[in-house]
């Protein structure tokens, strides 16, 4: 038999199947979603079967063996297999990437190489140097770790033994997680010859024909503990056998026990209201009749569309069916996970990027071994590997977080639809602020709209008013809060209410500036200004890490008129607390959640009425649901807008409406205070009056004359390079080549150097392509990878195409 397998190497000629023999022990356990270690040139590397078949193009006599087998039970299923391949040509990603980005981090292949001295060689002979490293003759080292160490002389030392065949490197292959091994039994005999060398064992040898008589009845390798029992023999029955060469031992890994959960009160689900009721019913009809829809819930903040994705859920499960929800990393509260684990209890697997590798791959492995059937988490839980999927939820539906920016650049939107075509079962998306791109498609009909525009029990949307920062300055308030604001938060206080304050920091930083001459720090490395950080006292680049200590004198003009411009959370507490001395604050920032739980332990705090303030970045946007919050404050509400993204307008109008939405969700009326410097932006202005359709009408008109989403396609091509005329040379030549290719209708633009035209001291330039119909797109587009596949292999030279572009930097 024959495995074909896709291979652990990322290049362009690898990126096809390679057959493989399939030797004897091996022929059941290997079925396509199976890990094997496999030769591949001088390496060993990881491989997926994809296929087995019985017979090869190639000559038997050329084939290499599978020499190792990785997982016991296949890790992806058939339909993720077959996933795998629409997701390696929708976003031109090599097979390999598709198929890793389906599992958990933990499984991913780690490569080490192992030296030894050369078996050939005699220890005695080996020089003292080499001793040094190799102090017996059995003595395995990491040849990288070794390399690393060493100074110039010992490292030709070593390259030379290496030569010379002193020592001896070997491929090895392992697992990025810990692991736990297992003994695996199993026989190359056939059944008739196991009864043959049955019968001629002596008759008081009873477990040792047990042991045969079990594998004639089941040929498949066995866990050595689980054969054991079954025969209820001992190991030094199994040893014989194989001390015999009738059976064969083998390490393999095993997945570990699932760790206990905590314990959650059991919620029944709540009576609906109306609106709910209305949303859920076509849902509930595309479940029981087992048909594929995508449903676009629009419900304004605090509607209610959690309880609805509860029900839909539990109506799958009634149909002994599973569930996938997708929710953005940083809604994955606790509050969250818990209104899910009240409702199913055991029955759900949680999967964000809080937990440890260890944590999420025994989370991953409940759902494969069937333990749970509902599984939340973020992006990439969208490959759960469920095998009867009823139901896919995306919360949230706009965020750009559902997008992946590495290979391969796929949006969780689209796997989920696909893979509810795959089940025939609905997706429901569900935002308060759809995408643009959704509300379109469900406009057209290509999805069908479901909406709630009231708040449960008619809860009122909050009161938001704008305050114009540019008129407090006009009289006189040159600090960062309002007049208004400040007012209405020692109201608050007064009433023992709690205030939620949103610093919009995204787009926005704290940079050094030089008032004399203007001189602003920027990092040596790229092109773009150096950030201040207060707690370490040091200006950091964002971008490559680049850290250096500020100056105190102006590098540029020698004055001494340094100043740090900008804000960031922690001089907001200092500013409020000079206002307001006896004011409790809870500041919740990268800094103040970098360890473990404490995002938990803040938000807990909060919750308990012991601050007064929540003051926070996009952090604290999404997802809170406390009744004692009636005001929301926003700083620097138009950060955003001046981005160079064609959905800046898009995201400042889905974030105010987010954050917003924390207010008065409950029995007390809630208040909003957006300050900006742009009053009269329509994307702020709609929130004011909560008007979405307004926004979208508005923005997509825009989007109409600026050729964006969702009118036309965007594909984004980004080239780099250290060699500035040839990053140019290169992006012209693609540039040239797609206006040749492609159709007249379609608009090329480039090559342009990007929005930062330089990061780690590598160039960047790119070519946007905009279009309406373009068939041959990706042929034409795999074609520019394949003629530059050499070049970028042997230099500097790096060409990422996005098909479906997210951030435009
Ligand atoms: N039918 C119902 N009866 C009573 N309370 C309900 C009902 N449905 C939802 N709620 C409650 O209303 C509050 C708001 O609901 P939920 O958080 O699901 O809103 P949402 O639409 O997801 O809002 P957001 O988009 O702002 O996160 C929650 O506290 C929830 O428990
Ligand atoms: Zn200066
Ligand atoms: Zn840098």
């Amino acid at each position: 038999m024959i495995a074909r397998v896709i291979v652990d190497v990322t290049t362009n000629q690898t990126d096809r199947l390679f057959d493989y023999l399939i030797p004897a022990p091996f022929q059941a356990a290997i079925v396509p979603g199976v890990r094997v270690v496999v030769p591949f040139g001088p390496r060993k590397v990881q491989g997926f079967v994809i296929e087995v078949a019985k017979t090869s193009t190639i000559d038997a006599g050329k084939l290499k063996p599978v020499e190792q087998l990785v997982d016991i039970e296949p890790p992806l299923t058939r339909e993720l297999l077959l996933l795998s391949e629409k997701v390696k040509e929708s976003t031109l990603s090599f097979h390999n990437t598709a198929l890793k980005v389906m599992l958990p981090a933990a499984m991913r292949a780690k490569y080490k190489k192992e030296a030894m001295i050369h078996p050939e060689t005699a220890y005695e002979l080996v020089a003292k140097e080499i001793k040094r490293y190799f102090t017996s003759a059995e003595a395995v080292l990491d040849w990288d770790e070794l390399l690393k160490k060493a100074g110039d002389a010992e490292k030709r030392l070593l390259l030379k033994a290496l030569k010379e065949k002193t020592i001896l490197v070997l491929p090895k292959v392992g697992t990025q997680g810990k692991k736990k091994k297992q003994t695996l039994v199993h026989t190359v005999r056939s059944p008739e010859e196991l009864a043959q060398l049955k019968a001629a064992l002596p008759a008081n040898a009873v477990k040792q024909q047990d042991v045969l008589q079990h594998f004639i009845d089941r040929p498949e390798p066995v866990p050595v503990a689980e054969l054991l029992e079954a025969v209820r023999g001992s190991r030094s029955t199994v040893k014989a056998l194989a001390d015999k060469g009738i059976l064969c031992l083998e390490e393999a890994e095993v997945w570990r026990d699932p760790y206990e959960g905590r314990h959650y009160e059991r919620q029944a689900s709540l009576p609906l209201m109306e609106e709910q009721r209305q949303a859920l019913e076509p849902i509930l009809q595309a479940i029981d009749g087992e048909y594929h829809r995508t449903f676009l819930l629009r419900g304004v903040t605090g509607s209610g569309k959690t309880e609805v994705y509860l029900q839909a859920i539990e109506r799958t499960l009634a149909k002994g069916k599973e569930a996938i929800v997708l929710v953005p990393e940083i809604s994955l509260t606790p509050q969250m996970v818990t209104r899910f684990k009240e409702r199913f209890g055991s029955d759900v697997a949680v999967l964000h990027s809080a937990l440890s590798m260890g944590e999420k791959y025994d989370e991953w492995r409940r759902i494969r071994e069937k333990q749970v059937r509902v599984a939340v988490g973020a992006r990439s839980a969208i490959f759960a590997p469920f095998e009867n999927l009823g139901m896919i939820i995306i919360d949230e539906e706009h965020e750009t977080s559902y997008k992946q920016e590495d290979a391969p650049r796929y949006h969780a939107r689209d796997i989920a639809i696909e893979r509810g075509e795959y089940y025939q079962c609905p997706v429901v998306l569900g935002s308060a602020t759809p995408s643009l791109e959704s509300f379109a498609r469900a406009r057209k009909g290509v999805y069908e709209l479901l909406t709630m525009e009231k708040r449960v029990n008619d809860v009122q949307l909050p009161d938001v008013t704008i305050t114009d920062m540019r008129e407090e300055l006009r009289n006189g308030n040159r600090s960062m809060f309002s007049a208004a604001l400040i007012a209405a938060i020692k109201q608050r206080l007064q009433r023992q209410e709690q205030i939620v304050l949103f610093l919009n920091r995204r787009g926005y930083s704290t940079f050094v500036l030089c008032r004399d001459c203007g001189y602003v720090a920027e990092c040596p490395h790229c092109d773009i200004s150096l950030t201040y950080h207060r707690t370490t006292h040091s200006l950091q680049c964002h971008y490559c890490g680049y850290t250096e200590t500020p100056p105190t004198r102006c590098p540029s003009c020698e004055g001494e008129s340094i100043r740090f411009f900008g804000f960031g959370t922690q001089k907001v507490e200092e500013e409020l607390k000079k206002i307001l001395p006896d004011i409790q604050i809870i500041r919740m920032d990268v800094d103040t959640t970098r360890t473990k739980g404490a995002h938990e332990k803040l938000l807990d705090q909060f919750g308990r009425g012991e601050g007064d303030i929540l003051l926070g970045t996009q952090m604290i946007a999404k997802g809170l649901d406390f009744p004692n919050i009636t005001l929301v404050g926003v700083l620097a509400a138009d950060a955003m807008l001046h981005l160079q993204d064609f959905r800046a307008a898009e995201r400042t109008f889905q974030l105010l409406t987010q954050v917003s939405g924390r207010a008065g969700r409950h029995e007390k009326a809630g208040e909003v205070i957006i300050q900006t410097y742009s009053p009269d932006h329509y994307s702020i202005q709609d929130v004011k009056s909560h008007d979405y359709l307004s926004f979208f009408q508005k923005e997509m008109l825009l989007r109409k004359q600026a050729g964006y989403p969702p009118y036309f396609y965007v594909t984004l091509i980004h080239v780099s390079d250290t060699d500035l005329p040839k990053t140019i040379e290169v992006t012209k030549k693609i540039t040239n080549y797609l206006r040749s290719k492609l159709s007249p209708a379609t608009k090329i633009y480039g090559p342009a150097a990007s929005a930062i035209p330089r990061i780690k001291d590598r160039y960047r330039y790119q070519c946007m392509i905009k279009y309406k119909v373009e068939p041959y797109l990706t042929k034409i587009l795999h074609e520019v990878v394949q003629t530059y596949q050499g070049e970028m292999s042997r230099s500097d030279l790096s060409i990422v195409i996005d098909t479906n572009p997210y951030m435009m930097l």
